[in-house]
């Protein structure tokens, strides 16, 4: 298991490389550039630059999150053979600098969605929630809400060029239904897994978030079936997941510790987002993120890493969103402070499961 933060480069990220590589347990650096849009290949340069910066500051870069899908691969427009090409340069080019995983999702128009990005627990510490009643009709309202509340950071998968289009994007988007998006999404991975095995370099498909349609959008990465019938559809260990406990468990029915036993037994997770989800009374979906150490949240953090330990993990572990404590202020979810304190957490609940384990 090797631990890392997210972060996502000097101009699009308040918290500093060196800070990050002051969290105990922490190695290395999920990465990202954040200005090339969807579609467009990340050239070497570009990612070189990347991996010597992280690397100067004692950091190790070995997966990237995300490289963004284009919507027209999503919908199965012509046009998806040109982005899927640019896509398997992509590949190849990370490969060369030694990435090791490619976190992406494929949902469509959106990346994760809550209702509230600044809500507060009793301790005053800020947070993010979703609750159903508080989701718009309209997704305009929702964009503008959270382009009101990113802290002058655009959040990803929520970039304002592409936002703009939004309506368009639904209209392109009406005749996509589950198994369209199904046989899209299957056509994506025959394409490009080909390459990823060439040049050792694993796909992980982030869980959509929430696990579940919205806006009359269908979505296909919501279950423990859905993740079955992505890895089959090309076998191969390239055909990853990036198991996110916190999407993953948004749907009560969806059971986060066999879930994550059977994919870590299958060797189909190279890397995890760890985090807790506290489940509200006023609906059966709705959640804030909770304060990473089980007692503050829904899910037992350490069955999770237990049911990791216990089937051979050996991926890359990140803490996922935390809260905004102490002051800090930036992009909801990925400050430093609650991250770090996450981070460290799960590298103690690591370090008693290995020596239980002795
Ligand atoms: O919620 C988050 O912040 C992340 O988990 C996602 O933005 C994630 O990076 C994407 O869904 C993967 O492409």
């Amino acid at each position: 298991m090797e631990m890392t933060m997210r972060w996502f480069g000097a101009n699009a990220d308040k918290v500093k490389l060196a800070d990050i590589a002051q969290v105990p347990g922490v190695k290395g650096v999920v990465g990202m550039i954040m200005d090339i849009p969807a579609g467009e290949v990340w050239p070497k340069e570009r990612i070189k630059a990347l991996k010597d910066e992280v690397e100067a500051a004692g950091l190790t870069l070995k997966v990237i999150e995300s490289v963004n899908i284009h919507d027209d691969i999503k919908i199965g427009l012509p046009t998806r053979d040109k982005y899927i090409e640019n896509y398997k340069t992509t590949i190849r080019n990370l490969a060369e600098f030694g990435i090791e995983v490619i976190c992406y999702n494929f949902m469509p128009v959106f990346d994760w969605l809550k209702s509230d990005l600044d809500y507060r627990l009793a301790d005053n510490s800020q947070t993010m929630a979703f609750v159903a009643k508080d989701i718009p009709a309209d997704p305009q309202v929702i964009i503008d809400r959270v382009q009101a509340a990113d802290g002058g950071f655009s959040l990803p998968g929520w970039e304002p060029e592409r936002l703009s289009e939004v309506k368009r994007l639904f209209d392109a988007y009406k005749d996509v239904d589950e198994a369209k998006l199904r046989e899209n999404f299957a056509y994506f991975l025959k394409a490009i897994i080909p390459t990823c095995e060439e040049v050792g370099i694993k796909m992980a498909v982030h869980p959509d978030d929430p696990p579940y349609p919205m806006f009359g959008l269908p979505r296909v990465v919501k279950n423990r079936d859905d993740l079955d019938w992505i890895c089959n559809v090309v076998d191969s260990p390239s055909n990853a997941i990036t198991l996110c406990t916190g999407s993953i468990a948004e749907d009560p029915a969806n059971d986060v510790y066999a879930i994550m036993a059977e994919f870590v037994k299958r060797d189909r997770i190279p890397f995890a987002h760890v985090r807790n989800i506290k489940f509200l009374p006023s609906g059966e979906k709705d959640f804030y993120e909770a304060p990473h150490k089980s007692e503050y949240g829904s899910l037992d953090m350490h069955k999770i890493l237990k049911a990791m330990y216990d089937n051979g993990f050996d991926g890359y572990i990140r803490p996922d969103h935390g809260r905004m404590i102490w002051g800090e202020t930036g992009r909801p979810g990925y400050g430093l402070f609650d991250r770090a304190l996450g981070a460290s957490y799960l590298s103690g609940l690591w370090e008693a499961l290995e020596k239980a384990d002795k």
